[in-house]
């Protein structure tokens, strides 16, 4: 698909096949390994198509023929008879067709030969995080998502986990920590919100030669199996919040878990069943039709958002984006990835202008997620990461001017303008007759002088009387 030559990609990357060639690897194609289900979604002939064909490509074997899976909207399931006659379902919080036909298409998309789906990220995590035992060590990152920081800091106060959060980035970092007790390593990348790119094949691998029985699971909200598979970079767990690029309309929560070995995947399906947390099979038929265009929505997203990143950075912002040349890591992660994935950030140096910009733009919501159809601008020490208290916060160097753009699927120029309009409202930049630049730029590129930029200048405060050059 197109967002493998998009012009984020670099060059020794473009024209390769969407790393096809490795997904679908240990995809078990006629289901023999999958859970029993009525509804099979992988194609019975066998045939591997490229995954943006995967994505919308179903197959089930409903009585009628229904092109769209029905909503298996039933808590129960009648038996034939009483005595050890249950069918293949007898509850939904054990099992639903619905649900059981969405596990095997992400399981397919996800190149696992198993998918679990849950009603929410977190409870993705929840789930994954009961294989923990009292006195197990948990090494993750200093930046996580709020709710991940939050999970594992009530699990280390009230189940005795202990968890060390290191610098991800660096592979050392993990290893210097890692004992016989650490049995999870738990990653993101790209980190939300600082995008910083962790190297998920050498801390497999540093984890793994270290501890072989530890489990590395990796969280892949930002990129979505779209753009990144784990599982065939080292990891054992990949998992999700399938509220976000998955269902791609902010209408559904959902998580989703990823895994190939089959022993991992009956503990916490176990798990599962035993909490009561499967996806309710109305929520598990609007995700399999949100994922069903995820290529074409991520495609325009990405493109959307790489034209943002570059003209926030060509006004002298610093912006983190995976896409852009100037990002530190920039080739670890095209090594990983198909895609830089459309969650950017970037700093204005000032909480107060930060705050000005969010609140002065117009068709960027003021929303936590991302991954929606829709382009959201949010400040997360407020908002995702507020949960992260302010010491811990400085700790981890996350700038609290931060904000953090999750672009959508609009005209990318309407992107374009109503930001520009919300920065030069906010006061946020130095306006000249043909230009703008962010305040405090040249002191961070060391000094360069700026022909547009007028020593001394005010920044505009009146929208009104200022005009906004693109
Ligand atoms: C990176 C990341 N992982 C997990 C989650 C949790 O997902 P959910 O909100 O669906 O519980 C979120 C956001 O909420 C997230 O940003
Ligand atoms: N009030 C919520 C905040 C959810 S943040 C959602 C998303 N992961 C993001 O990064 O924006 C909470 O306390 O969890």
């Amino acid at each position: 698909m197109s967002s493998t030559s998009s012009s984020s990609a670099p060059e020794s990357y473009k024209g390769k096949a969407n790393g096809l060639g490795k997904a679908f690897r240990n995809l078990d194609i006629d289901g023999h390994d999958l859970p029993p289900s009525p509804a099979p979604s992988s194609p019975r002939n066998g045939r591997k198509y490229a995954l943006a064909t995967e994505l919308v490509y179903t197959e089930g074997n409903d009585q009628y023929n229904a092109s769209s899976v029905p909503i298996y909207q039933s808590a129960t399931f009648k038996q034939e008879s009483a005595t050890g006659g249950a069918g293949e379902y007898d509850y939904t919080r054990s099992g639903n067709p619905t649900r059981t036909h969405l596990e095997r298409h992400l399981a397919k998309i996800m190149n696992a030969t198993r998918a679990l789906v849950v009603s929410s990220g977190m409870g993705a995590l929840d789930v994954i995080t009961r294989l923990l035992r009292p006195g197990d060590e948990v090494v993750t990152g200093d930046d996580l998502y709020g709710g991940t920081n939050r999970l594992l800091k009530y699990l280390a106060t009230n189940g005795g986990i202990i968890v060390h959060h290191v610098d991800t980035t660096n592979p050392e970092c993990v290893r210097a920590v890692i004992n016989s007790k650490t049995t999870m390593v738990l990653l993101e990348t790209p980190t939300n919100p600082l995008i910083k790119i962790v190297d998920i094949p050498r801390i497999s691998e540093v984890t793994h030669a270290a501890n072989p029985s530890a489990i590395v699971a990796v969280d892949n909200t930002m990129l979505s199996p779209l753009l990144q598979n784990p599982l065939d970079l080292g990891a054992d767990i990949v998992y999700e919040s399938g509220t976000k690029y998955l269902s791609g309309h902010h209408d559904l929560m959902a998580g989703v878990i990823a895994i190939n070995d089959p022993a991992l995947g009956e503990k916490l399906y176990f798990t599962i069943n035993a909490s009561g947390c499967g996806l309710s099979p109305f929520d598990s038929w609007l995700l399999l039709r949100g994922i069903k265009t995820l290529g074409v929505r991520m495609e325009k997203q990405q493109a959307n958002a790489q034209r943002i990143a570059e003209f926030l950075e060509s006004h002298g912002f610093k912006v983190r984006y995976p896409g852009l040349r100037s990002h530190p890591q920039y080739d670890l992660h095209w090594s990983m990835a198909r895609g830089a994935g459309a969650v950017l950030s970037f700093e204005t140096g000032d909480v107060n202008v930060s705050e000005r910009i969010v609140e002065s733009a117009r068709l960027w919501a003021i929303s936590v997620s991302f991954g929606c159809v829709n382009s959201l601008i949010s400040m997360p020490c407020r908002m995702s990461h507020a949960s992260i208290d302010a010491k811990t916060r400085a700790e981890r160097q996350l700038p609290e001017d931060i904000i953090r753009l999750c672009v959508g699927i609009e005209d990318v120029e309407d992107l374009i303008d109503d930001l520009s309009r919300a920065l030069v409202q906010a006061g946020a930049v130095t306006v000249t007759v043909d230009n703008f630049r962010a305040l405090g730029a040249d002191k961070r590129i060391g000094g360069d002088s700026d022909e547009d930029l007028t020593e001394g200048k005010q920044p505009a405060q009146d929208p009104e009387a200022a005009s906004v050059p693109s």
